[in-house]
């Protein structure tokens, strides 16, 4: 990934959500972190042109998120913290094939591709399954199934394993450990956050710490105790 932040803020009526961000996201995986509303949201929406900066610039692999909006969210898919907010089709194949028909897929074409995103995820039986009786581990893989059929080459995620219990937690993050798309990752998960090679801890809006994962949770076990 080459993704990069120039000047950013972003505010909400008069509260900065997050303070002037100069940053840049190379390599294979980035990690998030940060106390609840620190910003951590509003920095990876601006990723995929979700939230667009009030002032500065964000381009993704060359693209800008404010002058080519769509070609941007070719090149990262966003998926979300809640799965419910984004499986909108009631079944997940319908789902998954409603994104690739909208980016152009045609018929067996589209049906292939979807056949192939399932398998990847070992989700093939999810396929007919009603989205709404899934349980949160296969409504997670069946969201960030339906991103990844659209092939993006970046992944933000956002809190992916919010709520999971261990086995389905365990296959998530698998999912995201073995998958080729580049990934940025919001975690309150530190056991997994430690796993990461680069790891950016927000506090108030502003980027406090970025580097190895150790020290970036050192000084945000320390914030959270003050
Ligand atoms: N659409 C919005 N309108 C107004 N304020 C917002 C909006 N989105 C976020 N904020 C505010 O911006 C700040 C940062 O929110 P953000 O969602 O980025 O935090 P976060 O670190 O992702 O939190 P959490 O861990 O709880 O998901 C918070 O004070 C939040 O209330």
């Amino acid at each position: 990934m080459d993704i990069l932040f120039s000047d950013c803020t972003v505010r909400f009526g008069a509260r900065v959500a997050l303070h002037p961000l100069s940053l840049r996201l190379e390599g294979r995986r980035v990690g998030v972190i940060g106390l609840n509303g620190s910003g951590k949201t509003t920095f990876a929406r601006l990723i995929n042109g979700l939230t667009l900066p009030n002032e500065g610039r964000v381009t993704v692999n060359g693209v800008d998120i404010a002058a080519e909006p769509e070609r941007a969210r070719m090149e990262a898919g966003f998926v979300f913290q809640n799965p419910q907010n984004q499986l909108i089709m009631p079944i997940v194949s319908e789902d998954i094939l409603f994104g690739l028909r909208a980016r152009g897929a045609k018929g067996a074409e589209a049906e292939a591709r979807m056949a192939t995103t399932l398998s990847r995820f070992g989700i093939e039986a999810l396929e007919r399954r009603r989205v709404h009786e899934l349980s949160g581990g296969e409504m997670q893989l069946a969201a960030m199934a339906s991103v990844c059929a659209l092939h993006p080459r970046i992944l933000v995620l956002d809190e992916p394993t919010n709520q999971l219990d261990l086995r389905n937690r365990r296959l998530v993050l698998n999912a995201i450990e073995t998958m080729d798309e580049d990934a940025v990752v919001i975690t309150h998960d530190l056991d997994f956050a430690l796993r990461l090679p680069r790891l950016l801890l927000f506090h108030e809006g502003q980027l406090l710490a970025d580097g190895a994962p150790e020290d970036t949770i050192a000084l945000y076990r320390k914030i959270a105790e003050c």
